[in-house]
């Protein structure tokens, strides 16, 4: 048991996906998992772990934003031994060729947060994917023929920015798409020498305006969650 989780040892697969939204994670695991069993209530921040094609693999909310999954992932690497966690979560577009629900696998995340700053004293450390998952995540996205865009996205603390064309700055160097976690995610995972992977769905475009509904970012995104299921 720890402060946020309130499992027993051995509860929590080694393998985890982490969508920011609990019932996100109570919905993949109702439709994909064979007798899921919840582990955490803890905040709201359902957890469960059950099989896919045999394979035992969990799956728990994160919440939104960096503090919030990092306490997540602090606690399932160090209480609970868990060694792959796989973010499956939603995305703004920065680029007019990344479309609504297309799937975007982050080789590396940046970030306009101020924790690495503060943590490497002034300088930058760059967020990084297992290269493990992500080549795991290719190979099995070619065998289901789900088309991946791969590259670097950026994990923002806002939501909401002051200054509505923030984000063309970003997508002029590269970046795809916009989300809240990654770059943490991957940050704690280095720490602990355990793998790290974001699969993201495209839920609404910067470049064009156009939007999914809670309904669906909560309940769809299947073919990311086949993808991150088969890498238990
Ligand atoms: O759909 P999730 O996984 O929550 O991800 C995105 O959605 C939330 C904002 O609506 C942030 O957490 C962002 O990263
Ligand atoms: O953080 C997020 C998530 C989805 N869409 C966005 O624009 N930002």
């Amino acid at each position: 048991m720890s402060i946020h989780i309130n499992a027993q040892k051995g509860d929590i697969a080694e393998t985890i996906l982490l969508p920011g939204d609990p019932l996100r994670a109570k919905w993949i695991a109702e439709t994909f998992l064979d007798n899921p069993v919840c582990f955490n209530e803890v905040r709201g921040m359902l957890g469960f772990t059950g099989t896919y094609n045999g394979n035992r693999v969990s799956v728990m909310g994160s919440g939104m934003g960096i503090p919030s999954i990092n306490i997540y992932a602090h606690e399932l690497i160090t209480e609970f031994g868990v060694k792959n966690l796989i973010r499956v979560g939603s995305a703004g577009s920065m680029q007019k060729e990344i479309k609504i629900r297309d799937v975007v696998v982050a080789m590396s995340a940046s970030t306009n947060s101020g924790l690495n700053k503060t943590r490497f004293l002034g300088g930058d450390f760059a967020p990084t994917a297992s290269f493990q998952l992500f080549n795991k995540a290719i190979e099995i996205a070619k065998t289901k023929q789900i088309k991946l865009k791969a590259g670097n996205i950026l994990s923002s603390d806002t939501f909401y920015t002051d200054d509505p064309e923030e984000w063309k700055h970003w997508a002029k160097f590269g970046v795809l798409c916009v989300e809240m976690e990654a770059a943490g995610l991957y940050t704690t995972c280095a720490k602990y020498n355990v793998n790290a992977l974001a699969l993201l769905t495209i839920s609404d475009s910067l470049v064009t305006g156009e939007v999914t509904t809670s309904e669906e970012r909560e309940t769809t995104f299947s073919e990311m969650v086949k993808i991150g299921l088969s890498l238990a």
